[in-house]
C-alpha cells in the first residue's frame, strides 16, 4: 500500500538527519513559536513528548511549562484510538505507554478538555503543500482533529511541527484525514487558512 511505503520512506529520511540538524531544527521552531502572536500571553498548549527522530519538543515543552500551560496526550484508557490531554506540572509522574512514548500518570483532576486548549502542536511523519498530514498510522490525531474540523473546538489552533524534509509534493488524502491549518518548519510558516 502506497501510504505505508511512503511512511516508511519518510521515517527513514527523518532518521537519517544528523543530531546537529535535528537540534538546529528544534531550536529554530521554538523561536518561531515564541514569535507567534498567539503565544504573547499565557495560553494552554497541547504538545507531545517527542521520541526517536521526531521534531524534538524537549526545549519547547520546557518553555511551555515555564511560560504557558502544558498538556500532553495519553492514549485514552477505554476509547481505543483516541487521545486524552493531561496537564503537566513539575510534580507529574510519568510512565511509558504501549508505543514506548512517555505519558503522565492518568489522574482525573489533570485532564485538560480539548475545548480549553488554545494551541495543539501536532507531530507528523509527512505533510504536503495543501496541509495534508501523514501520521504514525493510528488515526489518533485524525480523531482528535475531527471535532475541530466540525467546528466544535472554535478556540483551538492546530499547528503541525516538522522538518523541511518531511514535505512531499502530494500526499494521498484519506476521507478521514483532517488538513492542518498551519505547519511550522525551520524555514517556513505554512498558513493554509483562507
Ligand atoms: N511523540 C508522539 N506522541 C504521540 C503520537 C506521535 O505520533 N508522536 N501519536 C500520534 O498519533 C499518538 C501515538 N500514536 C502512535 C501510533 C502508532 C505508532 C506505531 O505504530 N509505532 C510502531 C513503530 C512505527 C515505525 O517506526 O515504523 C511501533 O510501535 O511498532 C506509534 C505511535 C499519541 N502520542
Ligand atoms: N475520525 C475518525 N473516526 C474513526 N476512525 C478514524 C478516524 N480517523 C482515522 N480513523 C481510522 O484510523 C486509522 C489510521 O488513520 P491514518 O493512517 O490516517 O492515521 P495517521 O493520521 O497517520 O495517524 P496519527 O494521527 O495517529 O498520527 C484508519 O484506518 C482510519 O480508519
Amino acid at each position: 500500500m502506497r501510504t505505508r511505503q511512503l511512511r516508511r520512506e519518510l521515517l527513514d529520511a527523518r532518521a537519517s538527519l544528523s543530531s546537529a540538524e535535528r537540534q538546529a531544527a528544534a531550536s529554530q521552531i521554538l523561536q518561531r513559536l515564541q514569535q507567534l502572536p498567539e503565544f504573547q500571553q499565557p495560553i494552554r498548549v497541547g504538545s507531545y513528548i517527542s521520541v526517536q527522530a521526531e521534531l524534538s519538543t524537549r526545549a519547547i515543552n520546557e518553555w511551555l511549562l515555564q511560560q504557558h500551560q502544558l498538556a500532553v496526550p495519553v492514549l485514552h484508557p477505554f476509547r481505543a484510538g483516541n487521545l486524552l490531554f493531561l496537564n503537566v506540572s513539575s510534580s507529574t509522574q510519568w510512565h511509558t505507554n504501549a508505543f514506548q512514548i512517555p505519558e503522565p500518570e492518568l489522574r482525573c483532576p489533570d485532564i485538560a478538555p480539548l475545548a480549553d486548549i488554545d494551541v495543539l502542536l501536532v507531530p507528523l511523519v509527512g505533510f504536503d503543500p495543501q496541509g495534508n498530514r501523514l501520521g504514525m498510522g493510528g488515526g489518533y490525531y485524525d480523531r482528535t482533529l475531527a471535532a475541530w474540523q466540525a467546528g466544535r473546538l472554535p478556540r483551538l489552533l492546530p499547528i503541525g511541527l516538522a522538518y523541511d524534509q518531511q514535505c512531499v509534493a502530494n500526499l494521498p488524502a484519506q476521507p478521514w484525514d483532517v488538513p492542518l491549518p498551519r505547519i511550522i518548519t525551520p524555514t517556513k510558516l505554512w498558513d493554509f487558512r483562507r
